[in-house]
């Protein structure tokens, strides 16, 4: 045996939080979202945390690994990580009826299981070495702030619905208002970018798409960019455009627009990675994805027909490390380092702040994060601060932060609570369009 604390204990705690009626080509989000922490303390007495997003086959999968983690030594958190990618648990397919954005064949329960331990075990080596987790991922602390983006969304109406969307509170700051209300248009859209530019600071917005026609989400990327002429403002309609009308569109925003994110996607027996290529080639727009680049083959495809210039690398999809070393591959061959997001909470937060904080270069575009909509509902003492723009590394060892547990209980409770517990966005869209159900070619309110 080495000096090594030994990890004691590992607590999975199935959580959830509020959120607005967020539309996306999956539906409508639903009032409440879920995430799993993963929490480990070790015999030196530290408490280590990670986040990841929750379903019921993730929980399993935590189940499964709790015998690697329990009694293993701290340093060898490399080898541990080794077992559970070693397991078959990694190659097993699972069932994705409620999963929208993800191909079919990537096992991502598997790394959201792995992501989430071993972001603990990172956080509680830093508090042992006395090292932020960005000093030790690979190229070490570059930065101590993050450059992320104002996730913008089209809202739709809560009173429509039957469900628990909570109301923001008048008179107070607009954005913890807005962020409830009704924004289905370039006006409403423009409002909330307004909100939370005020707020947050931001110089970067993404519009999620696939939501109405192609024009209409054109027409509020222009909105946005005559009100903030200085800002970076780009889409994302997950797909939904056909490559023709991806280049259509493209065309018009041109020159104006830093990026697009998914743009098209699989169609007529082309792939998603062949008609971003193709795309690419007719526009020059540079393409973003979380779709067709999410792990080590897809990325190696995607690479190998030029398909696309910032993989989106989140770390609950790749883990901390494989998100970091993505990073320095964008690094070294000359693409763009960029991060998605779900709904999350502060947990989550620090990990892509220490992500970010390591990710080598200055080619980097403001990542992702949707914490905004979640703002004030934090797990922890102090949760990381975006000012100016900027997601701020929190100070101290590890992950910098420190769980509320009282918060964390009452999270958990609110789970325990929830009679559908995996993520299913076609629930609230039953209120806005009758049997509406899930189309990857069609914008969802248009049926
Ligand atoms: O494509 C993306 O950027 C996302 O997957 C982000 C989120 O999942 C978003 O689309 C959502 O949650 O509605
Ligand atoms: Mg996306």
């Amino acid at each position: 045996m080495s000096d090594s604390p030994v990890i004691k204990t590992m607590r999975v705690v199935p959580i959830a939080g509020y959120d607005s009626m967020l539309l996306n080509i999956g539906g409508a989000h639903n009032c409440y979202f879920t995430r799993i922490l993963v929490i480990l303390t070790d015999s030196a007495g530290r408490t280590g945390v990670g986040e990841s997003p929750c379903h019921a086959s993730t929980l399993a999968l935590l189940e499964r690994f709790r015998p690697q983690i329990e009694g293993s030594e701290l340093l060898r958190l490399n080898a541990t990580i080794a077992t559970l990618f070693a397991s078959d648990a990694r190659h097993q397919q699972t069932a994705h009826t409620d999963d929208i954005h993800i191909p079919q064949m990537n096992p991502e329960k598997f790394y959201n299981a792995t992501a989430a331990i071993e972001a603990a075990l990172l956080d509680l080596l830093g508090q042992h070495l006395n090292l932020p987790v960005a000093e030790l991922l690979a190229s070490g602390k570059q930065r101590d702030r993050v450059p992320v983006l104002g996730y913008l969304f089209y809202i739709a109406d809560r009173n429509l619905t039957s469900m628990n969307y909570q109301a923001g509170h008048a008179g107070g700051d607009a954005w913890l208002q807005l962020r409830h209300e009704k924004a289905m248009d370039a006006e409403g859209v423009v409002r909330l970018a307004e909100a939370a530019a005020d707020r947050y600071g931001f110089r970067d917005f993404k519009l999620k798409g696939g939501v109405h026609h192609g024009e209409v989400e054109v027409e509020t990327v222009n909105a946005l960019l005559a009100r903030f002429p200085q800002a970076r403002v780009t889409v994302d309609p997950n797909a939904s455009w056909s490559l023709d009308e991806a280049i259509y569109y493209g065309k018009q925003l041109a020159g104006r627009i830093p990026y697009l994110e998914d743009p098209c996607g699989a169609e007529h027996g082309y792939s998603g990675r062949e008609t971003l290529a193709e795309f690419r080639r007719a526009t020059g727009i540079p393409v973003a994805t979380n779709m067709i680049a999410n792990d080590w083959r897809q990325l190696q495809h995607a690479l190998q027909l030029n398909a696309i210039d910032i993989p989106l690398a989140d770390p609950h999809f790749w883990t901390m490390r494989n998100a970091h070393t993505v990073a320095q591959l964008c690094h070294e061959w000359g693409l763009t380092t960029g991060c998605h997001s779900n709904n999350h909470f502060d947990v989550s937060l620090a990990m892509v702040a220490h992500l970010g904080a390591a990710a080598p270069g200055d080619r980097l575009t403001a990542f992702d994060t949707h914490w905004i909509w979640q703002d004030g509902q934090q797990l922890t003492q102090h949760a990381p601060q975006i000012r100016d723009g900027y997601l701020e590394l929190p100070e101290g060892p590890g992950l910098g932060i420190t769980l509320n547990m009282e918060r964390v209980e009452a999270a958990h409770a609110l789970y325990n609570s929830l009679p559908d517990k995996n993520r299913n966005d076609a629930l609230g869209m039953q209120f806005l369009i009758d049997n509406w159900s899930f189309n990857a070619k069609r914008p969802a309110m248009l049926r």
